[in-house]
């Protein structure tokens, strides 16, 4: 993951990936059969030396990182020093933006790169279709947004990607027709069809009673992930404000809602409950710590297990979108990016570094380029 911590909101140049900086993404080419392959070793040699706190963020002090986790909630104050800020902040994004240009302003070319081609949507949650609130179990997506979700799987074939529980992002969402994965894609269930040896899946059924497949590549790490579980939530229970949430094959230490000055007491409390599991690692998110097991596995393998279970891999005529707003996105977007295989798009108000190719600001954003996809899509049928 390249996410640089950045004194200046302006981000740096990454190293090159395409010829364009202004939006001009002429390298993706007709899909390129070459993309990387799936490896069947899923587990990680594990490092002699463990990785430390929040390693996947390049970062003076994984307090640092913590602080610089989330753009929302700024404080809004009325002084001129914070209009000139917001002024700078708002010149810096739309520098930002001839980079990663607005997936709606690009609308067009989107499109035009998506001609004789199916789109395969895959979406974030958290960020990308339900604002960031301050309570996880409220994150509700609104009914518009159900309504144009529902609606763009109509013509494409979507799927929801999240840190989720599969259960919990689909109770949030509500729509049996989308494919799901939860626990940042290590909890994926897909349509029965014959799929690679490389993926060792289960039989079960879906909430309709429908035979389906289940790939869930960290399931021997259930009872270590519960027990893990159990722990945290003791070890925060004193700690006001902070919440534990079990994602079945990961866990979230939400600190959105603990006072600052105890950031560096939660943060060290779970790196060392994880310095005892050799197999578990930490990563971080929007203002939430995330506890994970050492496994070869991300939202980026779950696009490329996704697009094989739907019997979309290996076609030169689908063109896979995927939005979303958090780190995790970012492995989804570097397999599109270096695959060249289709579009990232990052969803966020802030300037920050990505592998994406476009983005959008908030979820209402979102909302708005799912319409266009419907509109598209209906008067290319007319068209034809
Ligand atoms: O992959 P995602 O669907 O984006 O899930 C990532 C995490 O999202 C949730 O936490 C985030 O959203 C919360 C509600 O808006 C917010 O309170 C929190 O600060 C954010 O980090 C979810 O609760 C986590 O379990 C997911 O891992």
């Amino acid at each position: 993951m390249d996410l640089k911590s950045n004194t200046s909101p302006v981000v740096t140049d990454p190293a090159p990936m395409t010829q364009s900086r202004l939006g001009i993404h002429s390298t993706l080419m007709p899909y390129s059969p070459a993309g990387p392959a799936f490896s069947p070793t899923l587990f990680l040699t594990i490092p002699r030396k463990k990785p430390g706190i929040l390693d996947d963020v390049r970062s003076n002090t994984w307090l640092d990182a913590m602080k610089s986790s989330s753009p929302t909630h700024r404080k809004k104050s009325k002084d001129s020093t914070a209009e000139i800020s917001a002024n700078e902040n708002d010149l810096a994004y739309r520098i930002w933006m001839l980079k990663y240009p607005s997936a709606l302003s690009s609308f067009e070319q989107i499109t035009n790169y998506a001609i004789g081609k199916r789109i395969a949507l895959f979406l974030d949650y958290d960020g990308t279709l339900s604002p960031i609130v301050d309570d996880p179990d409220r994150a509700f997506m609104s009914s518009a947004m159900r309504a144009a979700v529902k609606n763009v799987a109509k013509y494409l074939p979507t799927a929801i990607i999240s840190g989720r529980s599969r259960d919990k992002v689909y109770d949030f969402v509500g729509l049996a027709e989308l494919y799901y994965a939860g626990s940042h894609g290590m909890d994926i269930m897909s349509p029965v069809r014959s799929i690679s040896d490389d993926y060792s899946c289960l039989r079960s059924t879906d909430k309709q009673g429908k035979e389906v497949n289940l790939f869930q590549p960290a399931s021997e790490f259930l009872p270590m992930i519960d027990e893990v579980f159990i722990s945290l939530v003791e070890l925060t229970k004193d700690i006001t404000g902070a919440k534990v949430e079990n994602n079945k094959f990961c866990v979230s230490v939400h600190y959105r809602n603990v006072d600052e000055k105890s950031w560096s007491t939660i943060g060290e409390s779970v790196d060392e409950l994880v310095k005892r599991y050799p197999r578990l690692r930490l990563t971080h998110g929007r203002k939430v710590l995330e506890v994970r097991p050492v496994l070869n596995w991300d939202k980026g393998k779950a696009v490329e297990f996704l697009l094989e279970s739907l019997g979309l891999n290996n076609c030169d005529d689908v063109l896979p979108i995927y939005i979303g707003d958090d780190r995790t996105d970012e492995d989804a977007f570097k397999v599109l990016r270096e695959g060249n295989k289709g579009y990232g798009i990052l969803v966020s108000s802030a300037p920050k570094e990505s592998s994406a190719f476009y983005s959008l600001r908030d979820p209402s954003e979102v909302m708005e380029f799912l319409k266009c996809l419907v509109s598209w899509k209906k008067s290319s049928a007319c068209n034809n």
